[in-house]
């Protein structure tokens, strides 16, 4: 495996780096951050969050503006932070270059749909290929939690659901709840999917949980802002609340006042995500 290293930097005692990969699942190169907690440096080996970013963001944004590194190394977690989509030449994009489809909108969902589905295979490459690549190659455990904002906490919400067995606690911050309602899942769904709403309802983290098994619930943690201008149209959280409800599912959701849809909001209450999945993290 051809692992390029973009970029290394030390803070807060540990190290912040970036990497380039060719991929199976997408048939393109991606990348993706690790920030490496100073237990690492030791030969420790310490468990990861995994980071799944929203709209129009990379890599590069969380690792940036969310300052998650000082708790991350107090508690001796690693943090993996991947791309929103698949890039590079040849890889489809918006028929109209809106920021809410294609490039940097994978939605972490496999397309089915031509030209699609050629790379749009981010649930393969961040349920399967991307642990896999980051457990042979980093001194990190295989003991995982999943954590995202807006597009990528509806990804978070929705593989820990699909998935249960691989991590041992999910997060979010703004989440699009219910995607089949809302006009930013319909679009990506039918550009992704298709017209068939049968395959959309396996994406959707609200249509999951509500049929979630007693033995597949999870400790969920939602943090949602109350000033947030997309929370009526786009987001839903009531519909995540109903769902817990009806299959008794141990989801705490948080509605923060004054807090909108930026970093500014996830810089504010991150160190509480990292605590929260600390908890099971260190007990599995
Ligand atoms: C860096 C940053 O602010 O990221 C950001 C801004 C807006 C959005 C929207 C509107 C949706 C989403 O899924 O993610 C997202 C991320």
């Amino acid at each position: 495996m051809s692992l390029e290293c973009l970029s290394s930097a030390k803070s807060f005692d540990g190290w912040h780096k970036q990497y380039s990969h060719p991929s199976t699942s997408t048939h393109c190169n991606m990348r993706f951050a690790i920030y490496l907690p100073p237990q690492t440096a030791t030969g420790e080996k310490v468990p990861v969050l995994y980071w799944l970013s929203g709209l129009t963001c990379t890599d590069e944004n969380f690792m940036q503006k969310a300052g998650a590194f000082a708790e991350a190394a107090r508690l001796g977690i690693a943090i993996v932070a991947p791309d929103t989509s698949p890039r590079g030449e040849g890889v489809a994009d918006d028929p109209e270059g809106r920021y809410d489809f294609g490039l940097g909108a994978g939605f972490y969902l496999n397309a089915t749909q031509a030209p699609y589905n050629e790379h749009y295979q981010m649930y393969d490459y961040i349920v399967h290929e991307l642990p896999k690549l980051v457990e042979e190659n980093f001194p990190v455990t295989s003991t995982r939690a999943i954590s995202g904002h807006s597009m990528g906490g509806h990804g978070a919400l929705m593989i820990a659901l699909k998935n249960p067995e691989r991590y041992t606690s999910v997060s979010a911050f703004s989440p699009i709840a219910n995607p089949i309602n809302c006009p930013w899942g319909q679009k990506a769904f039918t550009g992704y999917l298709g017209a068939d709403q049968s395959l959309w309802r396996e994406y959707d983290s609200s249509l999951l949980l509500a049929d979630c098994k007693p033995e597949d619930r999870r400790p969920a943690l939602v943090d949602q802002g109350d000033a947030d201008s997309f929370l009526t149209e786009q987001l839903k959280p009531e519909a995540l609340t109903a769902a817990a409800k009806k299959s008794d599912f141990p989801l705490t959701l948080r509605m923060q006042s004054g807090y909108d849809h930026s970093y500014f909001f996830i810089s504010s209450f991150i160190d509480d995500h990292l605590r929260f999945h600390h908890q099971y993290l260190a007990s599995s």
